[in-house]
């Protein structure tokens, strides 16, 4: 099958489980990989007939920018339902990172991977 990626798309989001990370957005990364049928595109040439990568990485900032969740999991599985129903993915890969907040850690991040049902 077909893939798209997205990768180091950098968003901002209020997130966290305690006070402290809750007042301010906090920079997150996403990177992103989309199962669709790109044949018709690769034939037309039109960006009409394919998934447009600038508009689900605009869904992402706004979905990020919108919500206030306490769990990367929980944004994560937000992100997967707004991108099922507005693009026509037959499969999402998503891995949504939190650099520096660990002292002892470059990055943390959770990967969620969905099928369309
Ligand atoms: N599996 C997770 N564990 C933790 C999360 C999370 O989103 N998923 N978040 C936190 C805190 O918000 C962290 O960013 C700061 O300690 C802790 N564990």
């Amino acid at each position: 099958m077909d893939k798209i990626y997205i990768e180091g798309l950098a968003l901002q989001s209020l997130i966290g489980v305690y006070d402290w990370e809750r007042t301010a957005p906090r920079p997150l990364l996403v990177d992103l990989c989309l199962w669709a049928d790109l044949r018709q595109a690769a034939q037309s040439d039109k960006v009409a007939d394919t998934i447009d990568y600038a508009k689900v990485a605009e869904c992402l900032e706004q979905v990020a920018a919108s919500s206030s969740f306490e769990l990367l999991e929980a944004l994560a599985s937000c992100m997967l339902d707004r991108l099922f129903a507005e693009f026509p993915v037959l499969k999402v890969s998503l891995k949504l990172s939190k650099p520096d907040i660990l002292a002892n850690a470059s990055n943390v991040a959770v990967k969620l991977t969905r099928t369309r049902t």
